[in-house]
């Protein structure tokens, strides 16, 4: 017996460590980081960091989990992590972030590296935090280059990163309609947030003529029963910077209704794309979203789903897709970003935006597979976990003990 579950569940390590900073009126603030090392069997620790008051090492250590399944999804050499802080960014001046990134890089430091592991972003780091750590790296260790990926295009990011995530739950979706005689075009999907990850996947169904109803924060739900075009992700996009812009969405834009400490999933729809936090999605969610017509549920975030929604979906025979194989496309193009780092290139948006759908296409393809039940139905949840720990466990009984 070669154990190989027991030692991918339980993390290489779990590195904890005290960050403090000091913010603009220079009182002194304490939070915790974490980097979760989950495994190296397929390649360098790769997986985002999350700032976020919720974030723990038990959140973590799940993310970390997941990713290692999700890594070995891309074929690249990427082995498993996740990390962030407890630290709330919201209502923090430009210059508190930068204060932070750079306390909390003063101990990450020491434990990655190109070769090692390479972090990404997450949950409120985006290219701006990504910046600061960094340039905080770099001024440590007096070196350039892939230790970090989701960088500016500038010092070394790649085209394609920013967009990828949800790109890539968007070219899955409609690989897995066509499987099923399905498309696209004219489905109302219902989304919810609106940060990295469900404002790509927002552009990308518009651009395929799916008609997007809404898109969320915690707070609430913006609904337009007509759907959002890609001006009004401008727009959105444009006024990020206010306390609720969605809110502010509705009262500037007629058609738009703002439904208060309401989630989307007692919306009209085809598909729900889950593209916010983990369980955000559960059981009574699950009932409406099956009694309103909903066949077709595909997560962008990491695990939206509760178990007993996944449960609900099953016996309604609606095709669950797990974030797993349909987020995959944001580490994927992180594993792109390090090889462009390793040869000194830069390759252009669309061959890589082409090579994004291609590994978007391989995993279904995997999971067709994998995934196969005995009355010629693909289980997805399957597939991932078929398939992925295959190639971990394969891994890890070749490199012995
Ligand atoms: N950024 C990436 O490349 C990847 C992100 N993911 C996952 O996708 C999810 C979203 O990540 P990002 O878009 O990058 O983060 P983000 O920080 O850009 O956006 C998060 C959004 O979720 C909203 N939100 C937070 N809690 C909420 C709640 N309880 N209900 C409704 N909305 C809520 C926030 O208001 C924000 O709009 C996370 O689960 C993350 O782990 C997965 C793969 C890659
Ligand atoms: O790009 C990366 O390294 C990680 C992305 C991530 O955190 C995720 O896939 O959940």
């Amino acid at each position: 017996m070669n154990k190989v579950l027991e030692r991918l569940a339980q993390p290489d390590r779990i590195i904890s460590f005290r960050v403090t900073w000091a913010d603009d009126n220079n009182d002194i603030h304490i939070n915790t980081g974490w980097r979760v090392q989950q495994s190296n069997a397929l390649g360098p620790y790769k997986g985002g960091l999350r700032f976020h008051p919720s974030v723990n090492e038990s959140v973590l250590k799940f993310l970390a989990f997941e990713q290692c399944f999700k890594n070995s999804l891309t074929d690249l050499p990427l082995g498993g992590a996740k990390g962030g802080a407890n630290f709330d960014p919201k209502g923090r001046t430009d210059h508190e972030i930068m204060r932070f990134c750079q306390a909390f890089m003063l101990e990450l430091y020491r434990h990655i590296g190109p070769q090692t592991d390479v972090p990404a972003g997450d949950i409120n780091v985006g290219a701006r935090e990504i910046g600061y750590l960094y340039g905080q790296y770099k001024n440590i260790k007096n070196e350039l280059g892939g230790y970090i990926t989701g960088k500016d295009i500038e010092f070394g990011g790649s085209e394609v990163r920013t967009d990828a995530t949800g790109f890539g739950v968007i070219y899955f979706l409609e690989i897995a309609l066509k499987h099923h005689d399905e498309e696209l075009c004219d489905k109302r999907i219902a989304i919810s947030g609106a940060g990295n990850v469900a404002t790509h996947a927002a552009y990308k169904a518009i651009e395929k003529d799916a008609s997007v109803v809404s898109m969320s924060n915690s707070r609430g739900t913006l609904h337009v029963t007509d759907g959002l075009s890609a001006d009004d992700l401008d727009w959105i996009n444009e006024n990020s910077t206010s306390d609720n812009v969605l809110k502010a969405f509705s009262k500037d834009h007629d058609k738009a209704q703002w439904l208060s400490n309401k989630k989307p999933w007692q919306l009209e729809c085809d598909i729900a794309a889950p593209c916010a936090t983990q369980n955000e999605l559960d059981q009574d969610d699950a009932k409406k979203l099956m009694s309103n017509g909903c066949k077709f549920i595909i997560e962008g975030a990491n695990m939206p789903c509760t178990a007993q929604a996944i449960e609900t979906f099953s016996e309604a025979s609606a095709l669950y897709i797990p974030g797993k194989a349909s987020n995959v496309g944001g580490v994927a193009l992180s594993g792109l970003e390090m090889s462009q780092n390793a040869g000194f290139e830069q390759r252009g948006f669309a061959e890589l935006d082409k090579q994004l759908h291609s590994i978007m296409h391989t995993i279904h393809e995997k999971f067709v597979h994998y995934g196969k039940q005995e009355d010629g139905s693909i289980n997805y949840a399957d597939g991932a976990n078929l398939a992925a720990f295959q190639r971990l466990a394969s891994a890890i009984v070749s490199q012995g003990l």
